[in-house]
Protein backbone atom coordinates (compact mmCIF):
# COMPACT_ATOMS: atom_id res chain seq x y z
CA UNK A 1 0.00 0.00 0.00
CA UNK A 2 2.56 2.20 0.91
CA UNK A 3 4.74 1.15 -2.20
CA UNK A 4 1.71 2.09 -4.38
CA UNK A 5 1.37 5.60 -2.35
CA UNK A 6 4.88 6.88 -3.23
CA UNK A 7 4.83 5.53 -6.77
CA UNK A 8 1.30 7.53 -6.91
CA UNK A 9 3.41 10.36 -5.66
CA UNK A 10 6.37 10.06 -7.96
CA UNK A 11 3.62 9.99 -10.82
CA UNK A 12 1.83 13.13 -9.92
CA UNK A 13 5.08 14.84 -9.37
CA UNK A 14 6.53 13.40 -12.98
CA UNK A 15 2.98 14.64 -14.19
CA UNK A 16 3.50 18.07 -12.89
CA UNK A 17 6.97 18.88 -13.73
CA UNK A 18 6.31 17.57 -17.78
CA UNK A 19 3.57 19.44 -17.55
CA UNK A 20 4.62 23.15 -15.94
CA UNK A 21 7.97 22.63 -18.64
CA UNK A 22 5.96 22.22 -21.26
CA UNK A 23 3.21 25.22 -20.14
CA UNK A 24 6.65 27.04 -19.74
CA UNK A 25 8.34 25.97 -22.98
CA UNK A 26 4.75 26.87 -25.31
CA UNK A 27 3.42 29.80 -23.14
CA UNK A 28 5.13 31.31 -20.22
CA UNK A 29 8.34 31.58 -21.54
CA UNK A 30 7.34 33.49 -24.92
CA UNK A 31 4.86 35.65 -23.59
CA UNK A 32 7.62 36.72 -20.76
CA UNK A 33 10.35 37.48 -23.76
CA UNK A 34 7.63 39.80 -25.09
CA UNK A 35 6.98 41.52 -21.85
CA UNK A 36 10.60 41.94 -21.41
CA UNK A 37 10.30 43.58 -24.93
CA UNK A 38 7.46 45.98 -24.85
CA UNK A 39 8.86 47.17 -21.68
CA UNK A 40 11.87 48.47 -24.08
CA UNK A 41 9.29 50.22 -26.74
CA UNK A 42 9.72 46.68 -29.33
CA UNK A 43 6.71 46.50 -30.94
CA UNK A 44 4.48 43.52 -32.67
CA UNK A 45 1.79 40.75 -32.86
CA UNK A 46 0.84 39.64 -29.47
CA UNK A 47 1.92 35.97 -28.13
CA UNK A 48 -1.92 34.49 -28.44
CA UNK A 49 -3.52 31.32 -28.30
CA UNK A 50 -3.50 31.85 -32.39
CA UNK A 51 0.31 32.02 -32.38
CA UNK A 52 0.96 28.58 -30.35
CA UNK A 53 3.71 26.99 -31.71
CA UNK A 54 3.86 28.60 -35.06
CA UNK A 55 4.07 31.88 -33.99
CA UNK A 56 3.38 34.59 -36.98
CA UNK A 57 3.59 31.53 -39.77
CA UNK A 58 0.27 31.37 -40.66
CA UNK A 59 -0.13 35.17 -41.16
CA UNK A 60 3.22 34.79 -43.23
CA UNK A 61 1.61 32.11 -45.73
CA UNK A 62 -1.34 34.29 -46.01
CA UNK A 63 0.46 38.14 -46.74
CA UNK A 64 2.65 36.15 -49.21
CA UNK A 65 0.17 34.40 -51.00
CA UNK A 66 -1.82 37.73 -51.59
CA UNK A 67 1.25 39.80 -52.27
CA UNK A 68 2.57 37.06 -54.48
CA UNK A 69 -0.84 36.80 -56.24
CA UNK A 70 -0.58 39.80 -59.06
CA UNK A 71 2.56 41.51 -60.29
CA UNK A 72 3.55 44.93 -59.83
CA UNK A 73 4.50 47.85 -62.59
CA UNK A 74 8.11 48.17 -63.89
CA UNK A 75 9.78 50.53 -62.49
CA UNK A 76 7.51 51.18 -59.40
CA UNK A 77 10.33 50.71 -57.44
CA UNK A 78 8.28 51.18 -53.93
CA UNK A 79 6.01 48.46 -54.59
CA UNK A 80 8.97 45.72 -55.64
CA UNK A 81 10.44 45.38 -52.54
CA UNK A 82 6.64 45.28 -50.48
CA UNK A 83 6.01 42.56 -53.18
CA UNK A 84 9.00 40.60 -52.67
CA UNK A 85 9.06 40.71 -48.70
CA UNK A 86 5.69 41.56 -48.15
CA UNK A 87 5.63 40.44 -44.58
CA UNK A 88 8.87 42.23 -43.50
CA UNK A 89 7.19 45.35 -44.86
CA UNK A 90 3.88 45.06 -43.62
CA UNK A 91 5.76 44.50 -39.90
CA UNK A 92 7.82 47.53 -40.30
CA UNK A 93 4.32 49.58 -41.42
CA UNK A 94 2.55 48.53 -38.49
CA UNK A 95 5.05 48.29 -35.70
CA UNK A 96 7.61 51.18 -37.02
CA UNK A 97 11.70 50.15 -36.84
CA UNK A 98 11.15 48.86 -33.20
CA UNK A 99 9.36 45.97 -33.98
CA UNK A 100 9.30 42.00 -33.79
CA UNK A 101 7.84 38.82 -35.28
CA UNK A 102 7.08 35.50 -34.12
CA UNK A 103 9.10 32.78 -35.50
CA UNK A 104 7.59 30.04 -34.15
CA UNK A 105 8.12 30.64 -29.93
CA UNK A 106 11.35 32.63 -29.99
CA UNK A 107 10.71 36.59 -31.13
CA UNK A 108 12.49 37.68 -33.50
CA UNK A 109 13.55 41.10 -32.98
CA UNK A 110 14.18 44.23 -35.93
CA UNK A 111 17.55 45.77 -35.54
CA UNK A 112 18.27 48.38 -37.86
CA UNK A 113 20.28 51.35 -36.61
CA UNK A 114 23.55 51.11 -37.97
CA UNK A 115 25.81 50.99 -34.77
CA UNK A 116 24.18 48.27 -33.45
CA UNK A 117 24.53 46.75 -37.06
CA UNK A 118 28.19 46.86 -37.02
CA UNK A 119 28.22 45.58 -33.46
CA UNK A 120 26.46 42.59 -34.18
CA UNK A 121 28.56 41.99 -37.80
CA UNK A 122 31.72 42.22 -35.57
CA UNK A 123 30.55 40.19 -32.62
CA UNK A 124 29.84 37.01 -33.70
CA UNK A 125 30.76 35.18 -31.09
CA UNK A 126 27.81 36.68 -28.90
CA UNK A 127 25.25 36.70 -32.41
CA UNK A 128 25.78 33.86 -33.57
CA UNK A 129 24.49 32.28 -36.91
CA UNK A 130 23.95 29.16 -35.09
CA UNK A 131 21.06 28.53 -37.26
CA UNK A 132 17.84 27.15 -34.91
CA UNK A 133 16.45 26.06 -38.50
CA UNK A 134 13.82 23.60 -37.58
CA UNK A 135 12.85 22.89 -41.20
CA UNK A 136 14.04 19.37 -41.94
CA UNK A 137 14.52 20.35 -45.64
CA UNK A 138 16.63 23.29 -45.29
CA UNK A 139 18.14 21.75 -42.44
CA UNK A 140 20.22 19.51 -45.25
CA UNK A 141 21.32 22.57 -47.04
CA UNK A 142 22.46 25.11 -44.64
CA UNK A 143 25.36 22.93 -43.78
CA UNK A 144 29.06 23.62 -43.84
CA UNK A 145 31.17 26.25 -42.58
CA UNK A 146 27.95 28.50 -41.88
CA UNK A 147 26.98 26.25 -39.24
CA UNK A 148 30.36 26.65 -36.94
CA UNK A 149 30.98 29.28 -34.73
CA UNK A 150 33.94 30.47 -32.54
CA UNK A 151 36.89 29.11 -33.07
CA UNK A 152 35.90 26.47 -34.85
CA UNK A 153 34.48 28.53 -37.58
CA UNK A 154 37.73 30.48 -37.39
CA UNK A 155 39.61 27.67 -38.20
CA UNK A 156 37.99 26.54 -40.99
CA UNK A 157 37.48 30.08 -42.77
CA UNK A 158 41.31 30.49 -42.03
CA UNK A 159 41.71 27.14 -44.15
CA UNK A 160 38.94 28.14 -46.86
CA UNK A 161 39.62 31.69 -47.19
CA UNK A 162 42.94 31.87 -49.46
CA UNK A 163 41.39 30.08 -51.87
CA UNK A 164 38.34 33.04 -52.47
CA UNK A 165 40.63 35.33 -52.71
CA UNK A 166 40.79 37.88 -55.86
CA UNK A 167 44.52 36.92 -57.17
CA UNK A 168 43.53 33.27 -56.71
CA UNK A 169 39.85 33.92 -58.67
CA UNK A 170 41.70 35.77 -61.27
CA UNK A 171 42.49 32.12 -62.42
CA UNK A 172 39.00 31.38 -63.18
CA UNK A 173 38.44 34.17 -65.37
CA UNK A 174 38.93 31.69 -68.79
CA UNK A 175 36.59 29.68 -67.19
CA UNK A 176 34.18 31.85 -66.89
CA UNK A 177 34.58 33.22 -70.48
CA UNK A 178 34.16 29.31 -71.53
CA UNK A 179 30.89 28.85 -69.79
CA UNK A 180 29.87 32.19 -70.75
CA UNK A 181 30.84 31.54 -74.16
CA UNK A 182 28.22 28.71 -74.82
CA UNK A 183 25.55 30.43 -74.00
CA UNK A 184 26.53 33.02 -76.60
CA UNK A 185 26.97 31.18 -79.18
CA UNK A 186 23.41 29.26 -78.23
CA UNK A 187 21.73 32.88 -78.35
CA UNK A 188 23.15 33.95 -81.49
CA UNK A 189 21.85 31.00 -83.26
CA UNK A 190 18.45 31.40 -82.24
CA UNK A 191 18.77 34.98 -83.09
CA UNK A 192 20.46 34.14 -86.29
CA UNK A 193 17.79 31.79 -87.05
CA UNK A 194 14.57 34.00 -86.30
CA UNK A 195 12.69 35.57 -89.12
CA UNK A 196 13.46 39.04 -87.57
CA UNK A 197 16.60 39.12 -86.08
CA UNK A 198 15.52 38.91 -82.49
CA UNK A 199 14.32 36.80 -80.52
CA UNK A 200 12.09 35.99 -76.92
CA UNK A 201 14.74 33.87 -74.06
CA UNK A 202 13.61 33.37 -70.50
CA UNK A 203 16.79 33.50 -69.63
CA UNK A 204 16.80 32.17 -66.35
CA UNK A 205 17.32 28.75 -67.27
CA UNK A 206 20.41 29.26 -69.37
CA UNK A 207 22.21 31.58 -66.53
CA UNK A 208 21.66 29.02 -64.17
CA UNK A 209 23.42 26.70 -66.20
CA UNK A 210 26.17 29.22 -66.56
CA UNK A 211 26.80 29.71 -63.20
CA UNK A 212 26.55 25.90 -62.55
CA UNK A 213 29.23 25.25 -65.07
CA UNK A 214 31.22 27.89 -63.05
CA UNK A 215 30.50 26.68 -60.16
CA UNK A 216 30.66 22.83 -60.52
CA UNK A 217 34.65 23.47 -61.88
CA UNK A 218 35.69 25.82 -59.51
CA UNK A 219 34.20 23.43 -56.87
CA UNK A 220 34.60 20.05 -57.70
CA UNK A 221 37.04 19.97 -60.56
CA UNK A 222 34.12 18.75 -62.27
CA UNK A 223 32.97 19.54 -65.68
CA UNK A 224 29.67 20.55 -65.61
CA UNK A 225 28.93 19.68 -69.28
CA UNK A 226 29.39 15.80 -68.89
CA UNK A 227 28.64 15.54 -65.10
CA UNK A 228 25.66 17.48 -63.48
CA UNK A 229 24.43 14.70 -61.29
CA UNK A 230 25.62 16.09 -58.14
CA UNK A 231 24.44 19.21 -59.03
CA UNK A 232 21.34 18.24 -59.97
CA UNK A 233 20.64 16.85 -56.69
CA UNK A 234 21.55 19.87 -54.93
CA UNK A 235 19.21 21.93 -57.08
CA UNK A 236 16.03 19.16 -56.72
CA UNK A 237 16.63 20.03 -52.57
CA UNK A 238 16.87 23.44 -52.66
CA UNK A 239 13.29 22.92 -55.19
CA UNK A 240 11.80 20.81 -51.78
CA UNK A 241 12.30 23.95 -49.75
CA UNK A 242 9.03 25.63 -51.92
CA UNK A 243 7.54 22.66 -51.26
CA UNK A 244 7.49 23.39 -47.00
CA UNK A 245 4.45 23.60 -45.30
CA UNK A 246 4.40 25.16 -41.94
CA UNK A 247 4.62 21.92 -40.54
CA UNK A 248 8.06 21.19 -41.69
CA UNK A 249 8.86 24.22 -39.16
CA UNK A 250 7.87 22.20 -36.20
CA UNK A 251 10.86 20.86 -33.90
CA UNK A 252 11.15 17.08 -34.54
CA UNK A 253 9.33 17.45 -37.80
CA UNK A 254 12.57 15.91 -39.85
CA UNK A 255 10.78 12.70 -38.07
CA UNK A 256 7.26 12.71 -40.02
CA UNK A 257 6.36 10.56 -42.72
CA UNK A 258 5.95 13.07 -45.07
CA UNK A 259 6.21 13.42 -48.38
CA UNK A 260 8.50 16.55 -49.00
CA UNK A 261 10.89 14.12 -46.05
CA UNK A 262 10.61 11.08 -47.64
CA UNK A 263 12.09 12.91 -51.01
CA UNK A 264 14.37 14.55 -49.17
CA UNK A 265 15.83 11.82 -47.22
CA UNK A 266 16.14 10.06 -50.89
CA UNK A 267 18.31 13.14 -52.26
CA UNK A 268 20.44 13.22 -49.41
CA UNK A 269 21.35 10.05 -49.40
CA UNK A 270 21.80 9.25 -53.22
CA UNK A 271 24.06 13.05 -53.15
CA UNK A 272 25.95 11.82 -49.73
CA UNK A 273 27.02 8.25 -51.82
CA UNK A 274 27.97 10.64 -54.68
CA UNK A 275 30.35 13.35 -53.05
CA UNK A 276 31.81 10.44 -51.13
CA UNK A 277 32.47 8.22 -54.17
CA UNK A 278 34.14 11.66 -55.34
CA UNK A 279 36.23 11.87 -52.41
CA UNK A 280 37.77 8.29 -52.54
CA UNK A 281 38.53 8.70 -55.84
CA UNK A 282 40.13 11.91 -55.59
CA UNK A 283 41.67 10.95 -52.34
CA UNK A 284 43.28 7.99 -54.35
CA UNK A 285 44.79 10.27 -56.66
CA UNK A 286 46.13 12.41 -54.62
CA UNK A 287 48.03 9.78 -52.96
CA UNK A 288 49.16 8.69 -56.39
CA UNK A 289 50.19 11.80 -57.46
CA UNK A 290 48.15 12.50 -60.09
CA UNK A 291 45.95 15.75 -59.23
CA UNK A 292 46.95 18.89 -59.86
CA UNK A 293 43.88 20.65 -60.38
CA UNK A 294 43.27 23.38 -57.85
CA UNK A 295 39.62 23.47 -56.86
CA UNK A 296 37.81 23.78 -53.50
CA UNK A 297 37.32 20.27 -53.28
CA UNK A 298 40.73 19.16 -53.61
CA UNK A 299 42.45 22.35 -51.15
CA UNK A 300 39.83 20.85 -48.53
CA UNK A 301 40.58 17.06 -49.34
CA UNK A 302 44.71 18.01 -48.59
CA UNK A 303 43.59 19.96 -45.35
CA UNK A 304 42.28 18.28 -41.55
CA UNK A 305 39.22 18.52 -42.34
CA UNK A 306 39.14 15.57 -45.04
CA UNK A 307 39.65 13.25 -41.92
CA UNK A 308 36.08 14.08 -40.88
CA UNK A 309 33.84 12.57 -44.36
CA UNK A 310 30.78 13.95 -43.32
CA UNK A 311 31.71 17.33 -42.23
CA UNK A 312 33.45 17.40 -46.17
CA UNK A 313 29.91 16.72 -47.97
CA UNK A 314 28.65 19.60 -45.75
CA UNK A 315 30.86 22.06 -46.86
CA UNK A 316 30.58 21.05 -50.36
CA UNK A 317 26.55 20.71 -50.21
CA UNK A 318 26.13 24.45 -48.25
CA UNK A 319 28.72 25.99 -50.87
CA UNK A 320 26.63 24.75 -53.61
CA UNK A 321 23.62 26.01 -52.06
CA UNK A 322 25.23 29.34 -50.72
CA UNK A 323 26.62 30.06 -53.97
CA UNK A 324 24.59 29.18 -57.05
CA UNK A 325 21.07 30.67 -56.85
CA UNK A 326 22.61 33.72 -55.26
CA UNK A 327 24.76 34.42 -58.30
CA UNK A 328 22.69 33.15 -61.21
CA UNK A 329 19.63 35.41 -59.86
CA UNK A 330 21.67 38.28 -59.31
CA UNK A 331 22.76 38.07 -62.82
CA UNK A 332 19.40 37.08 -64.13
CA UNK A 333 18.07 40.75 -62.29
CA UNK A 334 20.86 42.49 -63.85
CA UNK A 335 19.41 41.76 -67.13
CA UNK A 336 16.16 42.50 -66.15
CA UNK A 337 17.08 45.63 -65.06
CA UNK A 338 19.43 46.35 -67.83
CA UNK A 339 16.38 45.90 -69.90
CA UNK A 340 14.22 48.58 -68.24
CA UNK A 341 16.47 51.15 -67.78
CA UNK A 342 17.29 50.94 -70.89
CA UNK A 343 19.51 53.90 -70.33
CA UNK A 344 22.33 52.63 -68.46
CA UNK A 345 22.36 49.23 -70.79
CA UNK A 346 23.76 52.08 -73.15
CA UNK A 347 26.10 53.79 -71.01
CA UNK A 348 27.33 50.01 -69.67
CA UNK A 349 27.73 48.58 -73.30
CA UNK A 350 29.57 51.81 -74.44
CA UNK A 351 31.83 51.79 -71.74
CA UNK A 352 32.76 48.12 -72.15
CA UNK A 353 33.50 48.76 -75.76
CA UNK A 354 35.55 51.96 -75.23
CA UNK A 355 37.45 49.47 -72.53
CA UNK A 356 37.99 46.51 -74.35
CA UNK A 357 37.51 47.21 -77.77
CA UNK A 358 37.19 43.93 -80.11
CA UNK A 359 38.76 41.94 -77.24
CA UNK A 360 37.35 39.74 -74.67
CA UNK A 361 36.97 41.43 -71.06
CA UNK A 362 39.63 40.85 -69.18
CA UNK A 363 40.95 41.45 -65.72
CA UNK A 364 43.11 44.21 -65.98
CA UNK A 365 40.14 45.57 -68.43
CA UNK A 366 36.98 44.78 -65.54
CA UNK A 367 39.02 46.81 -62.69
CA UNK A 368 38.51 50.21 -65.39
CA UNK A 369 35.03 49.46 -65.45
CA UNK A 370 32.76 52.17 -63.74
CA UNK A 371 29.20 52.09 -64.94
CA UNK A 372 28.74 48.26 -64.42
CA UNK A 373 29.69 48.54 -60.66
CA UNK A 374 27.31 51.33 -59.97
CA UNK A 375 24.61 49.49 -61.66
CA UNK A 376 25.18 46.01 -59.98
CA UNK A 377 25.06 47.87 -56.92
CA UNK A 378 22.39 49.76 -57.21
CA UNK A 379 20.82 46.03 -58.03
CA UNK A 380 22.15 44.51 -54.60
CA UNK A 381 20.89 47.32 -53.05
CA UNK A 382 17.07 46.96 -54.40
CA UNK A 383 17.22 43.67 -55.36
CA UNK A 384 19.15 41.76 -52.37
CA UNK A 385 19.00 38.14 -52.76
CA UNK A 386 18.78 37.48 -48.74
CA UNK A 387 16.39 40.00 -47.82
CA UNK A 388 17.46 39.16 -43.60
CA UNK A 389 20.13 38.47 -42.25
CA UNK A 390 19.54 36.41 -38.47
CA UNK A 391 21.76 36.46 -35.77
CA UNK A 392 20.68 34.11 -32.27
CA UNK A 393 21.34 34.99 -28.84
CA UNK A 394 21.75 32.37 -25.98
CA UNK A 395 22.36 35.09 -23.43
CA UNK A 396 21.14 38.24 -22.51
CA UNK A 397 23.23 40.85 -23.41
CA UNK A 398 23.31 44.33 -23.89
CA UNK A 399 23.57 46.27 -27.41
CA UNK A 400 23.50 49.97 -26.91
CA UNK A 401 20.24 51.17 -25.17
CA UNK A 402 18.22 47.68 -25.43
CA UNK A 403 18.52 44.66 -23.04
CA UNK A 404 17.52 41.82 -25.01
CA UNK A 405 16.72 38.34 -23.40
CA UNK A 406 18.29 35.12 -24.05
CA UNK A 407 16.97 32.45 -27.04
CA UNK A 408 15.97 35.16 -29.20
CA UNK A 409 16.41 36.34 -32.91
CA UNK A 410 17.65 39.18 -34.29
CA UNK A 411 17.53 40.33 -37.61
CA UNK A 412 19.06 42.73 -39.84
CA UNK A 413 16.05 43.36 -42.58
CA UNK A 414 18.48 43.62 -45.54
CA UNK A 415 15.86 44.65 -47.77
CA UNK A 416 14.36 47.51 -45.44
CA UNK A 417 17.81 49.08 -44.37
CA UNK A 418 19.02 49.17 -48.33
CA UNK A 419 15.42 51.26 -48.23
CA UNK A 420 15.32 53.47 -45.77
CA UNK A 421 15.37 57.14 -46.53
CA UNK A 422 17.07 58.04 -43.29
CA UNK A 423 20.39 56.15 -44.60
CA UNK A 424 19.91 56.97 -48.59
CA UNK A 425 17.94 60.10 -48.98
CA UNK A 426 14.68 60.93 -50.29
CA UNK A 427 15.17 59.02 -53.77
CA UNK A 428 15.86 55.46 -51.45
CA UNK A 429 13.03 53.92 -53.77
CA UNK A 430 13.95 55.02 -57.09
CA UNK A 431 16.55 53.06 -58.74
CA UNK A 432 19.86 55.49 -59.06
CA UNK A 433 23.29 54.07 -59.70
CA UNK A 434 25.21 57.24 -60.36
CA UNK A 435 24.13 57.13 -55.77
CA UNK A 436 27.57 54.06 -56.36
CA UNK A 437 29.86 56.73 -58.42
CA UNK A 438 32.09 56.96 -55.89
CA UNK A 439 31.93 53.42 -54.41
CA UNK A 440 30.11 52.03 -51.67
CA UNK A 441 32.10 53.92 -48.86
CA UNK A 442 30.89 57.11 -49.59
CA UNK A 443 27.35 56.19 -51.19
CA UNK A 444 26.55 54.97 -47.03
CA UNK A 445 28.78 57.39 -45.50
CA UNK A 446 30.71 53.92 -44.11
CA UNK A 447 27.38 52.60 -42.01
CA UNK A 448 26.58 49.31 -42.18
CA UNK A 449 23.62 50.13 -44.11
CA UNK A 450 24.51 48.50 -47.05
CA UNK A 451 25.43 44.64 -46.71
CA UNK A 452 24.25 42.08 -49.79
CA UNK A 453 26.84 40.01 -48.57
CA UNK A 454 26.89 40.87 -44.72
CA UNK A 455 29.15 42.48 -42.72
CA UNK A 456 32.68 42.08 -40.93
CA UNK A 457 34.41 38.86 -40.37
CA UNK A 458 31.33 36.46 -41.47
CA UNK A 459 30.81 38.16 -44.64
CA UNK A 460 29.96 35.70 -47.60
CA UNK A 461 33.03 34.35 -47.85
CA UNK A 462 32.43 33.67 -52.10
CA UNK A 463 31.78 37.96 -52.52
CA UNK A 464 34.44 38.47 -54.94
CA UNK A 465 33.94 35.31 -56.72
CA UNK A 466 29.91 36.00 -57.45
CA UNK A 467 30.88 39.77 -58.21
CA UNK A 468 33.59 39.06 -60.28
CA UNK A 469 31.02 36.34 -62.34
CA UNK A 470 28.78 38.54 -62.53
CA UNK A 471 30.84 41.56 -63.93
CA UNK A 472 32.68 39.60 -66.61
CA UNK A 473 29.31 37.63 -68.14
CA UNK A 474 27.35 41.25 -68.27
CA UNK A 475 30.59 42.45 -70.12
CA UNK A 476 30.52 39.66 -72.51
CA UNK A 477 26.86 39.33 -73.09
CA UNK A 478 26.78 43.44 -73.32
CA UNK A 479 29.54 43.41 -76.17
CA UNK A 480 27.07 40.82 -78.05
CA UNK A 481 23.63 41.16 -77.47
CA UNK A 482 21.22 44.29 -76.75
CA UNK A 483 18.38 43.10 -74.57
CA UNK A 484 14.78 44.45 -74.66
CA UNK A 485 12.31 43.43 -71.53
CA UNK A 486 9.35 41.28 -73.59
CA UNK A 487 5.63 42.24 -73.32
CA UNK A 488 5.19 38.64 -71.24
CA UNK A 489 7.28 40.00 -68.56
CA UNK A 490 5.67 40.51 -65.22
CA UNK A 491 7.28 41.92 -62.78
CA UNK A 492 7.05 39.54 -59.66
CA UNK A 493 9.62 40.02 -57.55
CA UNK A 494 9.54 37.23 -54.48
CA UNK A 495 11.52 35.48 -51.85
CA UNK A 496 12.03 31.81 -52.37
CA UNK A 497 15.27 31.78 -49.67
CA UNK A 498 16.39 33.88 -52.37
CA UNK A 499 14.70 36.84 -54.54
CA UNK A 500 13.63 35.85 -57.69
CA UNK A 501 11.25 36.89 -60.74
CA UNK A 502 8.37 34.49 -59.74
CA UNK A 503 7.68 34.39 -63.83
CA UNK A 504 10.99 34.30 -64.97
CA UNK A 505 12.85 36.91 -67.45
CA UNK A 506 12.01 36.80 -71.03
CA UNK A 507 14.06 39.14 -72.83
CA UNK A 508 14.23 40.17 -76.53
CA UNK A 509 17.58 39.21 -77.45
CA UNK A 510 19.11 40.87 -80.37
CA UNK A 511 22.66 40.57 -81.93
CA UNK A 512 25.12 43.20 -82.13
CA UNK A 513 27.51 43.61 -85.52
C1 LIG B 1 25.63 37.27 -55.36
C2 LIG B 1 25.96 36.16 -54.77
C3 LIG B 1 26.01 35.95 -53.28
C4 LIG B 1 25.34 36.62 -52.29
C5 LIG B 1 24.40 37.80 -52.41
C6 LIG B 1 25.75 36.00 -51.04
C7 LIG B 1 25.31 36.44 -49.80
C8 LIG B 1 25.78 35.91 -48.61
C9 LIG B 1 25.42 36.41 -47.31
C10 LIG B 1 24.50 37.59 -47.05
C11 LIG B 1 26.05 35.65 -46.39
C12 LIG B 1 25.99 35.82 -44.88
C13 LIG B 1 24.79 35.12 -44.32
C14 LIG B 1 24.62 35.47 -42.86
O1 LIG B 1 25.42 36.20 -42.32
O2 LIG B 1 23.66 34.98 -42.28
C15 LIG B 1 26.80 34.65 -47.10
C16 LIG B 1 27.58 33.69 -46.49
C17 LIG B 1 28.26 32.73 -47.18
N1 LIG B 1 28.38 32.61 -48.55
FE1 LIG B 1 27.58 33.85 -49.93
N2 LIG B 1 26.61 34.98 -51.30
C18 LIG B 1 26.81 34.92 -52.66
C19 LIG B 1 27.65 34.07 -53.33
C20 LIG B 1 28.45 33.12 -52.75
C21 LIG B 1 29.41 32.29 -53.43
C22 LIG B 1 29.77 32.41 -54.90
C23 LIG B 1 29.93 31.42 -52.50
C24 LIG B 1 30.96 30.34 -52.63
C25 LIG B 1 31.27 29.63 -53.63
C26 LIG B 1 29.30 31.73 -51.24
C27 LIG B 1 29.54 31.06 -50.07
C28 LIG B 1 29.14 31.51 -48.83
C29 LIG B 1 29.53 30.86 -47.58
C30 LIG B 1 30.35 29.59 -47.46
C31 LIG B 1 28.99 31.63 -46.55
C32 LIG B 1 29.16 31.39 -45.06
C33 LIG B 1 30.39 32.14 -44.59
C34 LIG B 1 30.66 32.01 -43.11
O3 LIG B 1 29.76 31.68 -42.36
O4 LIG B 1 31.82 32.26 -42.74
N3 LIG B 1 28.41 32.76 -51.43
N4 LIG B 1 26.62 34.83 -48.45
Amino acid sequence: METLKIAISLLTITIFTVAWKILNWLWLNPRKKERFLRKQGFKGNPYTFRRLLFGDEKEIQKIHAEAWSKPVNIRDEVQTGKRAAPFIFRTYEKYGKKAFVWAGLRPKVFIMEPDHMKTIFFNHSTFQKNFKVTNSVVQELITGIIRFEGEEWSKRRTIMSPKFQLEKLKQMIPLVLKCSDQVIIEWKKLVSNSKDGSYTLDVCHDIEELISGVTSQFLFGIDYAKDKEIFHLITQLSELTKQATKVSNLPGSKFLPTETNRKSKRLTKELHQRLYKLMCERKKAIKEGKVVEDNVFNMLLESEIANNQDEMIGHMKGFVFNSHDTTAFVLVWNLILLCIYSEWQDRAREEVFRVFGNRRPDYEGLSQLKVLPMFMNEVLRLYPPLVELSRFLEEEIKLGEYTLPADIQVIMPTILVHRDPEFWGEDANEFKPERFAEGVLKATNGQAVFFPFAWGPRICIGYNMALLQVKLVLADLLRNFSFEISPTYEHAPRVVFTQQPQYGAPIILRNLN
